[in-house]
């Protein structure tokens, strides 16, 4: 008797026209399930420019150009296996409610990171709709959550980053829980709806900061991540400053400590031994955003300024390959059973 072949699992992406959709695109086309044909894109969709096709907006993505976007609705969205949601913060609960809950969904948006009401009432000043499993695997005990999962919440750029450069030393517990982190941003961060203050005319050229003084929707998410690990509340000073890229983030993290730069690099070599993104760099050397372009690579250079007694990391990644489409694809291939790497790549582009 033959054996009857596995039902191939059809992928729709929401926000298609969007960056967040469209890097999770790319991706999927360069899955291996993809090109065995295990894996189906079926519909994409978006909001204003529904009617439009997907080439108009990401000519990058030849094979899918001709396909038309839909409006974005729950019929749209269902008989799917796996719904990618690219879509503006408050827009993803709708959704989540009415797909049935053997549907993987994996929300690139906000609404379902920040396990704490309050939290998330004050950064977003719209009701809590919950939380998910959060979709970033090299945190201690988060792959077993998302593996088999059928909700996953895609970590915030910052936090993504943030949280691996300085998640070792603060569960090892060798740094005072008061951290500091100053992150350069590119600017495809903000998303591509049109934005006076982001013309490229407003962007080239110079460097600013934004969401300074604690203010910035990420705070809560950092401080939830780090005080997870360290068993009490990690104080957070996060400012990000935007930088004349399209991609790429590279984060400048400090805290007090009394600990040596060889038993500090001793515990990060060790806590990301295992993990295939995350790459300690060795002594001497420092990440720069290009070196990660496109990759869902994180690179991390630990240093201690022992003048200044404060633990000094460098990290990098690409805010839209492992600050989102990235993270999001793994996490799919956890809740789905597949190689956790597949259709990712650690090698970035350079220059
Ligand atoms: N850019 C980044 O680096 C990161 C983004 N994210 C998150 O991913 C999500 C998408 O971000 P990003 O791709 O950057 O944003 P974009 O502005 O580039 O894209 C937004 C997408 O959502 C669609 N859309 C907008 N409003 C609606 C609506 N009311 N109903 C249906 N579709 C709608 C847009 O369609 P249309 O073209 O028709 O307007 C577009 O496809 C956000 O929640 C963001 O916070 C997370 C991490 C990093
Ligand atoms: C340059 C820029 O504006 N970046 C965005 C980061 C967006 C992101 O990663 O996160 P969310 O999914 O939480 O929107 C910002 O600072 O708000």
């Amino acid at each position: 008797m033959t054996e009857h072949a596995r039902e191939p699992i059809r992928i729709a992406v929401a926000g298609a026209s969007g960056y967040a959709g469209g890097e999770v695109l790319r991706l999927l086309l360069g899955h291996p399930s993809y090109a065995d044909g295990s894996l189906l894109i079926g519909a994409l969709t978006a909001g204003g420019s529904a009617g439009s096709s997907l080439g108009s907006h990401h000519p990058h993505l030849l094979p899918l150009a001709d396909r038309i976007l839909e409006d974005t609705t729950v019929e749209t969205l269902g008989g799917h296996d796996v719904v990618f949601l690219g879509l503006p913060h408050g827009n993803s609960a709708q959704y989540a409610k009415a797909l049935p809950e053997s549907t993987v969904i994996i929300d690139c948006g906000a609404d379902f990171r920040l396990s704490d009401a309050d939290d998330w009432e004050r950064y977003y000043k719209s009701p809590h709709a919950g939380s998910w499993p959060y979709g970033l695997p090299e945190l201690p005990g988060a792959r077993e959550k998302l593996t088999g999962a059928t909700r996953i919440a895609v970590p915030g750029c910052f936090p993504t980053v943030s949280s691996l450069a300085l998640a070792p030393a603060v569960a090892a517990g060798v740094v005072e829980p008061r951290v500091t982190i100053v992150a350069v941003t590119g600017a495809s961060g903000a998303g591509r709806a049109p934005k006076a203050d982001l013309l490229g005319s407003e962007v080239m050229g110079s460097v600013r900061a934004y969401g300074v003084g604690g203010v910035h929707r990420h705070t809560p998410e950092i401080i939830q991540n780090l005080s997870a690990l360290a068993g009490e509340r990690v104080t957070v000073s996060f400012t990000p400053v935007l930088a004349p890229m399209p991609r790429g983030i590279l984060a400048t993290c400090t805290a007090v400590t009394t600990a040596s730069e060889d038993e500090i690099r001793a515990i990060y070599e060790k806590a990301y031994a295992d993990e295939p993104f995350v790459h300690v760099l060795p002594a001497g050397m420092l990440p720069q955003t290009g070196a990660v372009t496109g990759s869902n690579a994180v690179q991390i250079a630990v240093t201690v300024d022992a003048d200044a007694g404060q633990l000094v990391v460098v990290a990098v990644i690409d805010n839209l390959t492992k600050g989102t489409a990235g993270g999001a694809v793994q996490s799919m291939n956890l809740a789905l059973g597949l190689p956790e790497t597949a259709g990712l790549s650690t090698v970035g582009v350079a220059p």
